[in-house]
């Protein structure tokens, strides 16, 4: 099975060198030329991924037209390009394995109801986990979630990506899978803006538990699985992007905690912090389906300019209320 990559970020990279572990030739299509040609020259991103060593059968290119050769389609653009760059890549008969987390302004679809649309006739996937980008091309252990509705296509894909070191868990809940990763951005943001304020680390963990009571309310609302929610794709990727400034949202969430101002800290970014774009998405989505999602509020209120300690102590004085609804 011959994996393309579409996208060469930080994720993009470390998903084709995993796929390329064995000396399989992998193609990967990335948008900045200086990309391609460092790849192609030197086998390192040094834009994206710097300081790792990447197998030598990844092939970059800027050329999406190529991904017509390939088998199965990994797409790894940030959740806004995903729908663009769907419709401009020839597809074939190739499952799509969409890697982005987020949903889209506008429509507030998730990935896949997005390649949906757009490629209605192609098989789809969605890979999604705890998953730092440069310990994953390390090779330290990862473990993530495959979801597929076609149980048989996921399986060949997981056991296509699977190593020693990176575990794909098979699952047939897709829209899950996605909501986990998607919701996770916006409270590690939240977290992040504990950990800026100095607010404490029983406040972290208090975010955590009631984040990911909010993402099981909006996820089962949804029609996900409460396990998934419960796995690698949701309760696994909280923990790691809420306890870690490797998390670009976590960082991001850092800076607002120490009284900057969004556009400041998003300006000029060349990385993605997908929970910045998803949040206001997240509370119109919340809104339609009647669900209750006060940290997702806070959150856009602190990326629309709120002051820190207006928006915590909102959020403090909320009625009290059971634990469970
Ligand atoms: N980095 C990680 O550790 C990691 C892990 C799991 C999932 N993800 C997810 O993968 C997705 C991609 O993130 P990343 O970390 O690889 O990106 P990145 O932050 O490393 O790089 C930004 C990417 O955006 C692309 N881009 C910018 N403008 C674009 C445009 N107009 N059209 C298409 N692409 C454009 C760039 O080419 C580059 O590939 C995100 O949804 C992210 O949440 C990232
Ligand atoms: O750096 P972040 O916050 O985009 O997190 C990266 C991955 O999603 C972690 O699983």
């Amino acid at each position: 099975m011959k994996i393309g990559v579409i996208g060469g970020g930080a994720w993009g990279t470390a998903l084709a060198s995993v796929a390329a572990r064995d000396g399989e030739p992998v193609l990967l299509w990335a948008r900045e030329p200086d990309v391609v040609e460092a790849i192609n020259a030197g086998h390192e991103n040094p834009l994206f991924l710097p300081g790792i060593a990447l197998p030598a059968s990844i092939r970059a290119t800027g050329e999406l037209s190529l991904s017509a050769a390939c088998d199965a389609l990994l797409v790894v653009v940030p959740t806004q390009f995903v729908r663009a760059i769907l419709a401009e890549t020839p597809v074939g008969s190739a499952p799509l394995v969409l890697c982005a987390k987020g949903m889209e302004a506008g429509t507030r679809l998730l990935v896949s109801e997005v390649a949906h649309q757009v490629r209605p006739e192609a098989a789809i996937a969605v890979l999604s986990g705890p998953t730092f980008a440069h310990e994953v091309a390390a090779g330290q252990p990862t473990a993530v979630t495959l979801a597929c509705a076609d149980e048989a296509i996921g399986q060949q894909l997981a056991d296509r990506l699977a190593s020693p070191t990176f575990r794909p868990y098979a699952s047939n809940d897709v829209i899950g899978a996605e909501i986990g990763g998607a919701v996770k951005n916006v409270l590690a943001i939240a977290c992040g803006v504990v950990e800026g304020a100095g607010l404490g680390q029983n406040a972290r963990a208090a975010l955590i538990a009631r984040g990911f009571a909010e993402m099981t309310r909006f996820g089962l609302a949804r029609g996900a699985r409460a396990e998934t929610l419960a796995g690698l794709s949701g309760l696994g990727d909280l923990v790691l992007t809420c306890s870690s400034t490797s998390s670009r949202n976590f960082s991001l969430g850092v800076g607002l905690g120490q009284g900057h101002a969004a556009r400041d800290l998003l300006a000029d970014r060349r990385t993605v912090a997908e929970g910045a774009f998803t949040a206001p998405v997240l509370r119109e989505a919340a809104m339609e389906a009647r669900v209750d999602m006060p940290v997702t509020e806070a959150v856009c209120a602190l990326l629309d300019g709120a002051d820190v300690r207006d928006v915590v102590e909102a959020l403090l004085a909320r009625p009290l209320t059971r634990e469970h609804r």
